[in-house]
C-alpha cells in the first residue's frame, strides 16, 4: 500500500444471510432492483474503495448470489457454519474471512450505500477498533460501519456465548469512534442508510433509481 496514505488493506463484507421474511418468497439480496440485483448494487459501490470483497450468506444462497454477481468484481463467500444466528453472527463469519485489518460491513439491502462515507469511516477507524455512524436520535448504524476485523470477530463470539444477539453488544467491548450526523452530512446523503425490507420499500427504491 502507498506509504503516503498510511493505508492498510481494506475489506468489504456484505451481509446477506437473512431470510427476507418481510420481503416475501424471494431472497431480497438477489431481487432485481431497477435492472440490477440489489446485492450487486452494494458490491459495485464498495468495489472501488476496498481491496477485497467477502459475501456472508447461507450455503444455499451461494449459487444465486454468485449468478447475481457474474461479470462483476471478484468476491469470496463466507458461509455461516450455523445459519440463522442473526446478523451479528454473520458479521463474525464475514470478518473471520477478511484478510484486511479493517473491514466495512454493509447489509445487502442498503443499495444506496455511499462509497465516500465508507472511505471516510475507514479513515476514522484508523488506530481504533471501529467507526460507527449514528444519526441524531437514532441507534448506531452497525450494518454500515467499519470494524477492525479481529477484535470485532472476537467480541461477536463472546456476545454469542452470552446468548446476546444485538449487534451493539460486541461494539461495547471495543474502543470505537462515533461518526455523528453532522460529520455524515459532509460525506454523503442520508439515503446511504436506507434499507429495503418490504415490497413497498423495494418499489420506492426502484422508482428513485429509475427517475
Ligand atoms: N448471516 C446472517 N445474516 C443475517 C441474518 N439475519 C439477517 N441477516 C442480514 O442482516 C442484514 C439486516 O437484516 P434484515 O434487514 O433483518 O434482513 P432479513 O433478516 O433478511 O429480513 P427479515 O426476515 O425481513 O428480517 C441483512 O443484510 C441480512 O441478510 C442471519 O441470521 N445470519
Ligand atoms: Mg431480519
Amino acid at each position: 500500500m502507498p506509504p503516503e496514505t498510511g493505508r492498510t488493506d481494506r475489506t468489504g463484507v456484505v451481509l446477506a444471510g437473512g431470510h427476507s421474511t418481510r420481503f416475501g418468497d424471494q431472497d431480497k439480496a438477489v431481487a432485481d432492483l431497477a435492472g440490477t440485483p440489489m446485492i450487486r448494487r452494494v458490491v459495485d459501490r464498495l468495489a472501488p474503495i476496498v481491496d477485497e470483497l467477502v459475501i456472508n450468506c447461507r450455503d444455499e444462497q451461494v449459487s444465486a448470489i454468485d449468478t447475481a454477481l457474474e461479470g462483476g468484481p471478484d468476491v469470496t463467500f463466507a458461509v455461516d457454519p450455523v445459519p440463522d444466528r442473526g446478523p451479528m453472527a454473520g458479521i463474525m463469519t464475514g470478518l473471520r474471512a477478511a484478510t484486511g485489518e479493517y473491514a466495512a460491513v454493509v447489509a445487502c439491502d442498503m443499495p444506496f450505500v455511499d462509497p465516500d462515507l465508507i472511505s471516510h469511516l475507514f479513515d476514522r477507524a484508523a488506530d481504533h477498533d471501529a467507526a460507527v455512524p449514528r444519526l441524531d436520535d437514532q441507534w448506531f448504524q452497525t450494518t454500515q460501519a467499519v470494524y477492525r476485523a479481529a477484535p470485532m470477530a472476537a467480541a461477536c463470539e463472546r456476545a454469542l456465548e452470552r446468548d446476546e444477539r444485538k449487534i451493539i453488544e460486541p461494539l461495547f467491548d471495543l474502543e470505537y469512534v462515533v461518526v455523528d450526523e453532522a460529520e455524515i452530512h459532509d460525506q454523503a446523503p442520508l439515503s446511504t442508510f436506507e434499507n429495503v425490507n418490504t415490497r413497498e420499500e423495494f418499489e420506492a427504491a426502484t422508482r428513485r433509481l429509475e427517475d
